[in-house]
């Protein structure tokens, strides 16, 4: 692909906006929004999430003209919403589209996620985005775009590193063409589940972090929180059919450090509030921010008993934030838990 070739953006969200911009340091973007009235502020203002939208990049509210215009996509939705935009713009999409989608959360199908505690979840149910792309479009060639990526951050100009993964070698080539740049380090994988699951899981375990700093805990629990969430992160991605390569790269430790140590993370600035004591709902009521940690909690916990895992931290850190267990005694279970061995996952 040339690089003066449009790359099209689903969302003009706070990293939605990042990639805008980084894209936009080599080639023209269309970023769609769905919302006529941001389309038209943004026209006169050019600014967004305190930053002044790069040049080449341009908002529509007409997705139909950014199929028409660009051959890469990126959606970047919240996950709760991802199957429902994915079967809005399906009509605009065609077998010569390439999808890298920037989402870290799960889709679920066939129960509500308030009911969820109810009835439960298994394995059928639970689907990676690269999967809802798959089965909501008639695209073929798909990735996902990860790593640790704090919107902030990017939006304040500052390096980072990505991981684009797809079983595609033209997906991975195309994109860290438009992608790369002084800002930015491309890797690449094939391992597209493992790359995806490390995104998702690593919220909650930013989460928990931000429990504890907020409960007023040092840096030698964090450290313990951060390895051993990582332990339960790829005991999840072996349950879930991944192995643990990409756990340990970009994709994994990378994001877990900078999600589960950053004040500037949504899901650890989530956690840390709980921490100080408010609870689930004050928290909800007063942040307008996305924590997909939070939700992904919730799909994960239960899955965990469908799939009979043992994840203590994930039962406890449930426990906190959906049933107002006392964080002390959570402390209390993980720290006497007998656990056999430090590294049991190699
Ligand atoms: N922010 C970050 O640092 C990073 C975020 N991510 C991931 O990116 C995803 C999005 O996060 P983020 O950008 O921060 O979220 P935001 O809440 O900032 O933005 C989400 C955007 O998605 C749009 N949207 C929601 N539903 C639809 C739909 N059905 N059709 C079209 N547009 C829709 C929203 O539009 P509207 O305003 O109209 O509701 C909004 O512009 C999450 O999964 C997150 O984990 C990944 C790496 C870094
Ligand atoms: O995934 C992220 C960084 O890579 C974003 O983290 P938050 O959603 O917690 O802000």
């Amino acid at each position: 692909m040339s690089k003066k070739e449009p790359v099209g953006i689903i969302g003009a969200g706070s990293f939605g906006t990042a990639m805008a911009n980084l894209l936009a340091l080599n080639t023209d973007v269309l970023v769609y929004s769905r919302n006529p009235e941001l389309v038209e502020q943004l026209r006169k203002n050019r600014f967004r999430f305190g930053v002044p939208l790069h040049d080449r990049v341009t908002v529509l509210n007409d997705f139909e003209e950014i199929a028409g215009r660009c051959q890469l996509i990126l959606p970047i939705v919240p996950s709760d919403s991802f199957r429902a935009m994915m079967k809005s713009v399906t009509p605009y999409l065609e077998p010569s589209h390439v999808l890298l989608h920037g989402t870290k959360g799960f889709d679920i199908t066939g129960v509500d996620l308030n009911d969820v505690p109810k009835l439960g979840i298994d394995r059928k149910q639970v689907h990676t985005m690269t999967e809802v792309m798959l089965q909501e479009s008639v695209v073929v060639r798909t990735g996902a775009l990860t790593g640790p990526n704090l919107a902030r951050e990017l939006l304040d100009g500052q390096p980072s590193g990505s991981v684009i993964a797809s079983k595609f070698d033209e997906v991975i080539r195309r994109s860290t063409e438009v992608l790369s740049s002084s800002q930015l380090h491309v890797f690449s994988t094939h391992d597209v589940l493992g790359a995806e699951l490390a995104g998702v899981l690593k919220n909650v375990i930013a989460l928990g972090s931000g429990i504890l700093k907020g409960y007023g805990l040092g840096k030698n629990v964090q450290a313990m929180m951060i390895t051993r969430g990582l332990h339960e992160m790829i005991h999840f991605g072996r349950a879930l059919g991944s192995d643990n390569r990409a756990f340990f790269g970009t994709a994994g430790v990378g994001d877990l450090i900078a999600t589960a140590t950053s004040s500037k993370s949504r899901n650890y600035t989530f956690g840390f509030r709980l921490g100080t004591g408010e609870t689930l709902e004050e928290v909800r009521s007063t942040s307008q921010e996305l924590a997909e940690g939070v939700r992904t909690l919730m799909i994960t916990r239960h899955l965990a008993k469908n799939l009979r895992l043992r994840v203590p931290i994930t039962e406890m850190l449930y426990q906190i934030v959906f049933e107002g267990f006392p964080i002390e005694v959570a402390m209390n279970y993980l720290i006497t838990y007998p656990y056999e061995v430090d590294v049991d996952f190699l």
